[in-house]
């Protein structure tokens, strides 16, 4: 199965963001996109989570599928406690217990299971940024978007992260396209690098990593 962009366009008054454009991406692989500031990554991210209308084309393979999305600022609840936050996503889905226990195991991942009762204002960029990446996982979503989910963050901190995800990947292999400036994290964390150019959305290359 793919998540395949097909004919898509769009546009914002007189700027035509995606002419026609097409991308595929395939089911349980991580794919990066990269290019220029301004190109449509945003906008190709939130055409296909459904966030953003079309003007013309289809997005195939998301039909019942269920998203998470982690966006460039980290969106977590301020009045819930970190703990709280991830189980607002879940609280439809699973009994009490087993909320409990799901949220335990991916904020230990993350490595914050001792900050579970602390506020979003209590923590730093990097923290809130991994609870948002906990929740994301916690989610039994099938298509994880980010859109520079590990920005402004120093090199420490971006690896951790990146292994963090890496494992939580592993564990549970979702559809994942995420955008990043940076081609050494597309590098390291994609199975799929797609460069991109804007004016209109283009493809420039395509690059297959090597595991
Ligand atoms: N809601 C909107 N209304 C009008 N123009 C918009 C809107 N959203 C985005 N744009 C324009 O569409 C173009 C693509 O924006 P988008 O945010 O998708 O780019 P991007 O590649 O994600 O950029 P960056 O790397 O800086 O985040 C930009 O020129 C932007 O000004």
């Amino acid at each position: 199965m793919w998540v395949e962009v097909k004919d898509v366009s769009k546009r914002y008054g007189n700027l035509q963001v995606l002419r026609d454009f097409n991308i595929k991406f395939e089911e349980k692989t991580i794919s990066a996109l990269l290019g220029p500031s301004g190109c449509g990554k945003t906008t190709l991210l939130n055409i296909i989570s459904g966030l953003e209308q079309y003007d013309s084309g289809n997005i195939k393979g998301i039909e019942n599928k269920k998203f998470s999305y982690i966006f460039q600022e980290d969106r977590l609840v301020p009045w819930l406690s970190v703990e709280e936050n991830i189980h607002f996503v879940l609280k439809r889905l699973y009994r009490n217990q087993e909320i409990i226990n799901i949220t335990d195991k991916y904020l230990k991942i993350v490595g914050l299971e001792e900050y579970k009762h602390y506020y979003p204002r209590e923590l730093s960029g990097g923290m809130k940024q991994r609870v948002a990446i906990a929740r994301a996982f916690a989610y039994p979503s099938d298509i994880l978007l980010m859109d520079e989910p590990f920005k402004g963050l120093d090199m420490e901190l971006k690896t951790n992260l990146s292994e963090a995800f890496i494992s939580l990947w592993k564990k549970d292999k979702k559809t994942v396209v995420f955008v990043t400036h940076d081609m050494n994290e597309a590098m390291v964390l994609a199975d799929y690098v797609f460069i991109l150019d804007g004016k209109p959305l283009a493809i420039k290359d395509k690059i297959v990593t090597e595991d």
